[in-house]
């Protein structure tokens, strides 16, 4: 369903020095330099799949995003999504995609959503029976059917954002392009978001990429995650497998009956916090059980817990670590 092959793109970028003698020397003798943003990136996406899109800050995911759905031209390198080349935006590609970003809107802002809704499905040519029955199926999929009729100004932003999913899947699209779908909202009204995209993959197949700095965002809906950093893809498969090759260490939680110093403690692994009597310990994996076993030996422990790192702080060591799966 989406296939790129070496995609890259080249941003020009103008320099300029600061104040008015910099105004018009560029002027005269304008300067440039190249911003790749993104360096040869290849995957394949099938019908269905929910993927995860990762990477840090200015990584490339929007320029890959806008490239596969059309909105700017690869520099070199080449996409295709549900059949179609992106950049021609042939009308038949439009109908079968739909691209969500966080911090822009569709919705006209005074209106209600309603109205804005109906003039998607003019544009989009949906008849005003399938018009109705699909903001109907959606609004309550959404748990959204009173806010259709106030002006968006006045909705909340987990109100609005959940109004620009409904906008963005009225035409029922094939593929689903995410940035950033929950940025900015509540917990609650992200795990509504989160949800009812898992209910949606689920009801209509629907390919989805997502990019997200929620890392609950991934989990809940991506078994599949594509990382890139500084324009490079540097991993792509399960993010279980991920987590195993960047997490080779687990964390031991331990509350000790009498305090211990940290000297003492560093014998069994990296010591990463303690406060007399509450210590958190990381230890290698391959090293977990024989550890346990003298922790419980040699400490007066009242209570052991092991757990993982958390997500987040495995993908930034991926993101530092730049390696390629
Ligand atoms: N229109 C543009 N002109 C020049 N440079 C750009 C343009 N758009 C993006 N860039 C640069 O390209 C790089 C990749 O940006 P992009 O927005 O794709 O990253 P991103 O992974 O989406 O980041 P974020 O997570 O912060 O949204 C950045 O260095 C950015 O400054």
């Amino acid at each position: 369903m989406i296939e790129a092959e070496q995609l890259c793109k080249v941003y020009p970028v103008a320099l300029k020095d600061p104040g008015l003698m910099g105004s018009v020397r560029h002027f005269f003798k304008r300067r440039f330099r190249d911003i790749e943003a993104v360096k040869g990136v290849s995957f394949r996406i099938e019908p269905g799949e929910v993927v995860g899109f990762l990477g840090p800050n200015g990584a490339g995911k929007t320029t890959t995003l806008k490239m596969l759905t059309g909105l700017i031209r690869p520099s070199s390198g080449s996409c295709r999504v549900a059949g179609a080349v992106p950049f021609r935006r042939e009308p038949a590609f439009l109908n079968q995609i739909s691209l969500v970003m966080g911090q822009k809107q569709q919705l006209i802002w005074d209106l209600p959503a309603l109205d804005s809704l109906r003039i998607n499905g003019a544009v989009y040519g949906i008849s005003d029976r399938d018009l109705d029955r699909r903001i109907g199926e959606l609004a309550e999929m959404l748990s959204l059917q009173q806010q259709l009729r106030q002006p968006v100004r006045k909705l909340s932003l987990g109100e609005r954002m959940k109004a620009e999913l409904l906008a963005a899947l009225l035409h029922g699209p094939k593929v689903l392009f995410l940035d950033e779908p929950t940025l900015g909202l509540d917990v609650n009204a992200q795990t509504a978001v989160r949800e009812f995209l898992a209910t949606y993959n689920e009801r209509y197949r629907a390919t989805i990429l997502l990019t997200s700095h929620y890392m609950a965002d991934i989990t809940r809906l991506c078994d599949r995650v594509i990382v890139i950093h500084y324009g490079s893809l540097i991993y792509d498969g399960e993010l279980d497998g991920l987590l195993d090759r960047f997490a080779p260490y687990r964390q031991i939680q331990l509350d000790l009956e009498s305090p211990r110093s940290p000297e003492d403690l560093s014998r069994y692994g990296e010591v990463e916090s303690c406060d007399g009597l509450s210590v958190r310990l990381l230890v290698k994996r391959s090293q977990l059980t024989e550890t346990v076993t003298r922790l419980l030996a040699d400490l007066p422990v009242n209570d052991l817990r092991v757990e993982d790192p958390p997500v987040e702080e495995v993908i930034g060591r991926v993101f530092s670590a730049g390696a390629v799966a």
